[in-house]
């Protein structure tokens, strides 16, 4: 095996009806991952994992950020943003019979800091006055730094060809997810998720930018799954703001998360939380994959 092996983030993002499915099950193929339909979670879901010999991709979207149905909240929001500024790769996946004016309106809204590939889906439709050369100028043009790529999800025209864009920009680095503990590493990963949702829901401002979760121990016994996690926070401060006075928010996080884990995997959950202070965690790179921060 050659020495080089690449890993990162894919996160997929688009208009409702852009064709992201169509797209990921083209590039996933047999290999799915599934993962709960459940999960709905602040920050990002992931949809699928794609490993060969020299590469895996974690495909991931922020679900609800297009939707305008989907209220977010502003604090929401901002996660939606970060997630979308750590993901090592960005593919939007815009509709070419929809006038950009949609895809601007898409982009104003998000802060994107990853490098982008620009997924111009459903070329087998396209009828439009000016000929795609000219079309596919134009946005080029108005997104320069973008790898644009025309192609059409259900025909398959020109797909063979995002597979080598994201590895031109994917991060060398080694997997995330190894061999048989896929499935547990995305239960673990979906309820530090579940853990960080409630944090959310119940601290106010701050709090939430300020907490990480990490899941140290999850283990399946005959009736229940035992589930510990640190919730890890910079400051002193920021810990008696988790705990409450007299412990009762922490108590109420514990029941909150206990309920939303416990129908995630569908069994009984004792769940055990920890707070504890990591100055600078923030600043500290391999925290940050630690705790999951890159995805
Ligand atoms: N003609 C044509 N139709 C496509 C193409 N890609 C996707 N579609 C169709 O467009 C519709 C929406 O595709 P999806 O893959 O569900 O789109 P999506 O972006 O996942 O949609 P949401 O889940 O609503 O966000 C479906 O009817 C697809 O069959 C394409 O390349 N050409």
């Amino acid at each position: 095996m050659e020495g080089k092996f690449q890993s990162g983030f894919v996160n997929i993002f688009g208009a409702p009806n852009a064709g992201k499915s169509t797209l990921l099950n083209l590039l996933l193929g047999e290999r799915l991952v599934i993962t709960s339909s459940k999960v709905q979670t602040t920050r990002h879901r992931i949809l699928g994992i794609l490993t060969e010999d020299n590469y895996q991709i974690v495909f991931s979207d922020t679900p609800g950020i297009i939707e305008a149905k989907y209220k977010l909240h502003e604090k929401m929001m901002a996660q939606v943003k970060s997630a979308l500024e750590d993901a090592d790769i960005a593919i939007i996946v815009h509709d070419i019979t929809k006038p950009m004016e949609e895809l601007n309106d898409l982009m104003a809204l998000i802060k994107l800091k990853s490098p982008a590939i620009l997924l111009l889906n459903k070329t087998d439709r396209y009828s439009g006055d000016v000929p795609l050369v000219d079309l596919l100028a134009q946005y080029a043009a108005a997104y320069p730094k973008w790898d644009i790529q025309p192609i059409s999800a259900k025909t398959k025209h020109n797909t063979e060809k995002i597979l080598p864009l994201i590895l031109e920009k994917l991060p060398e680095g080694p997997p995330y997810y190894t061999g048989d503990n896929i499935s547990d590493r995305n239960e673990r990963f979906f309820v530090s998720e579940l853990i960080r949702e409630q944090i959310y829901t119940l601290y106010e401002d701050e709090i939430p930018y300020h907490a990480a979760v990490n899941i140290q121990a999850f283990e399946e016994k005959t009736t229940l799954t035992v589930i510990k996690a640190d919730i890890v926070v910079s400051r002193e401060t920021q810990k008696m703001i988790l705990l409450g006075k007299g412990g009762s928010m922490i108590k109420q996080l514990g029941i909150n998360s206990r309920m939303s884990i416990t129908e995630f995997i569908g069994r009984k959950v004792h769940l055990e939380l920890f707070v504890k202070v990591r100055p600078h965690w923030r600043d500290n790179e391999n925290h940050l994959r630690e705790y999951g921060y890159n995805a």
